[in-house]
């Protein structure tokens, strides 16, 4: 067994914490011979329950499960972590825009921001979840002026999973079959899964598929509109899959990238394809030994770059609301 892994996961007694928890202890994360510390923050009233879902874990005596501690206290919880996975934020209800929670949720970004700061490990890694995903990791990323902002991501491996997944049943093919799928911008309506990059087994798959019609009129809006038709069969949001695609995400930044693929990821745009500097953008990526490279010199059609600049404009306004609000 190895040194272990501290991992803080804050929001640990809401819906995406119950399967996300488990995944992590049994090892989905490092694998077997990765010992883990669960540091789980809540706030104070959900501490309860959280002592309900500690038990929980304590019952499936997972061996790579070296100890959990929960709290209410972030300078606590997040010392010495190497991985933070910010969950806890308030989820949209129907009717709503993910940007809708900007307000409400953006608050918790700063304080946690500041926390991660002061007190997390030097190698430490942040994948933030809570909604608005994007424009929080930028809270948190503005908060947190030690921590390079390279260390900081907002995930949107959600929509790529998604995507794979319409692509591979339109296609008729195992999602294995697929590789170098892309979701660029905004994890929201706006975002842009693009197919056109994209390869089924070697061969592109916008020629493989050959139909603009479902690409412009199928697959973006559903794979875009997949959280809120969730929302209105579930009457709740997403959890077991933003709670798989939080593991995948994370695993993929800390282990690396498969020689020949990429994944989406959040990142602070460097201004690569054109879009503002700064703006925490989903962005085709290779990693490894922790470190993620935006994937360069990708084709961009005239079709592309209209949905690309559209969902920088969302992350631009979002970007210029917090900062009127004072959160970075
Ligand atoms: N990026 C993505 O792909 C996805 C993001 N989400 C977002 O993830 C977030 C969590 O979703 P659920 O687990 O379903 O919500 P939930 O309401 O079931 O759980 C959220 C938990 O966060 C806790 N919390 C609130 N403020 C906190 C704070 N300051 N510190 C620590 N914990 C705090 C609450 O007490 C609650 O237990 C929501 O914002 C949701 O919209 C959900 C699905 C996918
Ligand atoms: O749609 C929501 O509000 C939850 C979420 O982010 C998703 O499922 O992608």
């Amino acid at each position: 067994m190895s040194t272990p892994i501290k991992i803080a996961v804050t929001g640990a007694a809401g819906q995406i914490g119950y399967s996300l928890l488990f995944r992590i202890a049994s090892g989905a994360l490092f694998g077997a011979d990765t010992p883990v510390q669960l540091r789980l923050l809540e706030i104070t009233p959900a501490l309860k329950a959280l002592e309900g879902v500690v038990m929980e874990l304590d019952d499936c005596a997972f061996p790579t499960l070296d100890s959990v501690e929960i709290g209410d206290d972030a300078d606590h919880i997040f010392d010495g972590v190497n991985l933070a996975l910010l969950v806890g934020a308030r989820p949209r209800a129907k009717g709503m825009e993910r940007g809708d929670l900007l307000s409400a949720n953006g608050a918790i970004f700063t304080a946690q921001g500041q926390a991660l700061n002061r007190v997390a490990a030097d190698d430490v890694r942040i994948g933030v979840t809570g909604n608005p995903a994007n424009t929080n990791a930028l809270i948190a990323m503005s908060n947190a002026p030690d921590i390079p902002a390279s260390r900081f991501s907002a995930l949107t491996r959600l929509d790529h999973n998604r995507a794979l997944g319409q692509l591979a049943r339109k296609a008729d093919v195992k999602v294995g079959e697929i590789r170098r799928m892309t979701v660029w911008g905004n994890h929201s309506a706006t975002q842009y899964p693009d197919i056109y990059n994209a390869e089924i087994a070697g061969r592109n798959a916008a020629e493989v598929v050959n139909d603009q019609e479902w690409i412009e009129n199928g697959f973006i809006p559903t794979v875009a509109g997949r959280g809120a038709a969730i929302i209105d069969a579930r009457g709740a949001s997403s959890a077991a899959s933003a709670a798989s695609a939080t593991i995948d995400a994370a695993r993929d930044w800390l282990l690396g990238t498969p020689e020949g693929d990429w994944v989406s990821m959040a990142v602070a745009s460097d201004g690569s394809y054109g879009v503002p500097e700064g703006l925490v953008y989903s962005y085709p990526v290779t990693t490894s030994g922790g470190d993620w490279e935006i994937v360069q010199g990708l084709e961009v059609n005239p079709f592309s770059r209209r949905k690309m600049d559209a969902t920088a404009a969302e992350l631009s306004e979002e970007r210029a609301a917090v900062a009127e609000l004072g959160l970075i």
